[in-house]
């Protein structure tokens, strides 16, 4: 990224004001622009609902900045100069969205892009990319307006956060609308994780290294551990959040993308179809889970007050606007099966949970253990190299080994070592992009291959379909665990029937 060409682009940011534009987008795009990869007669159009001037938008922005946590550092946001230079691309208009009046300034917006600086690398035309950083419900009549007004062309782009719709059905209807308007090549769905570079290095880890493909399948691994624990409670979006729950704001998205990275058989080339072809099979080959399998295969749980970093915080149903009777889940287990050749009988235990006691994203792959015995017997609970992969924070990827523990007195007993790299100390000098960087950096490229696609969307939807039905037809209440510890019990007692503990308590 660092020596790539600054490329121009024309980015329409819908819903500037927003939570997500405020605290990542624009933030992301600064930090692109600071380093140097928008090329000077790159142009941002914000839009929001209320009447201001870019002026104060830029004002507005800045005082956000410093009392929110971004991907920026209090060097780049004192970074004047720098600061300067991006909002000059920047510029401010209200609209509401659902209305015809006012896009016509998008149309006048872009048709003032001077000509010659249309198509400054490779006399490719420079792609007009609309954003939208909106609630699913007002996405038809953006698109309807934009085709309205004439500014969707061969070169539009149009991104869609996550989650796409709560459900099959309506997942399909915004999928539906989207390609109305747009084709399939020009809708860019984000999952934020498929932009974390240690996720992307799953595909680097996996197939450049044939140390592990040749090992990667059911003969050789006996179980995976996927674990995202969060520390932050609902940060104020209870409105949003007892909609969906830990399933559908996590589960649905970024968990099994991580599994279809994980997972995935090799793809033929590096292309975004490829990638995409090879994660949805894993997606199809995902096993219902049954209302008998409640306790054994899926366990819900809800936060109570606790301690998390020493301070006391509220439980979910005391957090601000809550309703004193909800019964969503703020955290769930999972054990995961894979109908297919390579993973037959070759559980992935999943966990996510908001309140946990640290901020860890980590991938376990357990090994099998060497077939044939021949050392201290009670040393042989050591049996089974694991490999850690390290999503966030500490990002990196340890292999624990066995090796001879030293010394005249020690026999031939086993001592358990680990190779480790940590990207922070491999890659000294270089700065890690944020996700948002890096995704927004993809789009204006016009590289699909770190978005998810239409029917990966409706196949990861069709599963999580299936376990809600499945919650709903045993009435599952979800357990209660309090903030700052590792979940309910009843997760850790599921992964013990297998005769198994999660990773940390190892
Ligand atoms: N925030 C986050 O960290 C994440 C958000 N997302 C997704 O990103 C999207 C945006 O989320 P977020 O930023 O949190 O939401 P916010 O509610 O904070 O922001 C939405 C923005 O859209 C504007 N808006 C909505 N309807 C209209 C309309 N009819 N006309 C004009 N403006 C309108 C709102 O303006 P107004 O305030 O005036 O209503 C607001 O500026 C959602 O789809 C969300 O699910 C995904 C991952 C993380
Ligand atoms: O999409 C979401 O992700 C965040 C977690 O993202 P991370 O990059 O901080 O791991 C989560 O807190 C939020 O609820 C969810 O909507």
């Amino acid at each position: 990224m660092q020596n790539s060409p600054a490329l121009p682009c024309d980015i329409v940011l819908f819903g500037g004001l927003g939570d997500l534009a405020q605290r990542k987008l624009i933030p992301a795009l600064f930090q692109l622009d600071q380093f140097g990869l928008l090329h000077s007669s790159a142009r941002i159009l914000v839009m929001a609902r209320k009447t201001m001037t870019t002026e104060a938008y830029k004002a507005h922005t800045l005082k956000r900045w410093q009392g929110m946590a971004t991907s920026l550092t209090d060097e780049q946001r004192n970074d004047h100069d720098a600061l300067e230079v991006f909002f000059s691309k920047v510029q401010y208009s209200s609209l509401d969205f659902q209305t015809p009046a006012g896009y016509e300034a998008i149309v006048d917006w872009l048709q003032a892009r001077p000509a010659s600086t249309n198509g400054e690398v490779g006399d490719k035309p420079v792609p007009q990319v609309y954003y939208l950083a909106t609630p699913p419900s007002v996405y038809g009549d953006i698109c309807c307006q934009l085709d309205r007004a004439g500014c969707i062309s061969e070169r539009s782009r149009i991104v869609v956060e996550k989650p796409i719709g709560h459900d099959l059905e309506s997942s399909c209807e915004i999928n539906e609308q989207l390609a109305t308007f747009f084709d399939e090549r020009q809708i860019f769905r984000i999952d934020h994780y498929l932009g974390k570079e240690t996720v992307q290095n799953l595909i680097a880890l996996r197939f450049a290294n044939n140390l592990f493909a040749s090992q990667w399948n059911h003969e050789q691994i006996s179980h995976v551990e996927i674990t995202v624990a969060e520390k932050v409670g609902i940060e104020g979006r209870w409105g949003y959040f007892d909609k969906a729950g830990q399933l559908k704001d996590m589960v649905q998205n970024h968990l099994l993308q991580v599994l279809c990275l994980i997972a995935m058989d090799p793809p033929a080339e590096l292309s975004a179809d490829c990638i995409r072809d090879e994660k949805l099979k894993v997606l199809k080959a995902l096993r219902p889970i049954t209302p008998n399998q409640i306790g054994t295969h899926i366990v819900t749980g809800q936060y109570t007050a606790g301690t998390v970093d020493g301070a006391h915080v509220p439980g979910y149903l005391e957090e601000d606007d809550a309703n004193t009777h909800s019964n969503t889940e703020t955290f769930i287990a999972l054990k995961v099966e894979i109908d297919n050749w390579r993973w037959a009988g070759v559980p992935f235990y999943m966990r996510t949970g908001k309140r946990m006691p640290l901020k860890s994203s980590e991938i376990v792959i357990h090994f099998k253990p060497a077939p044939h015995y021949i050392f201290d017997p009670d040393q042989k609970h050591m049996l089974g190299n694991k490999l850690i992969i390290r999503l966030q924070p500490d990002e990196g990827i340890s292999l624990r080994m066995l090796t001879k523990d030293q010394g005249l007195d020690k026999g031939m007993r086993l001592h358990e070592g680990v190779l480790e790299l940590t990207f922070s100390e491999v890659f000294q000098s270089q700065r890690t992009q944020s996700a948002y960087e890096r995704l927004l950096w993809e789009i204006i490229k016009g590289e699909q291959y770190l978005f998810v696609r239409r029917d990966e969307v409706a196949n990861a939807w069709r599963w999580v379909d299936s376990l809600v039905e499945t919650l709903a037809h045993a009435n599952v209440k979800p357990k209660r665990y309090s903030a700052g510890s590792w979940g309910p019990v009843a997760s850790i007692a599921m992964i013990a029937m297998d005769g198994l503990t999660w990773y940390e308590d190892a």
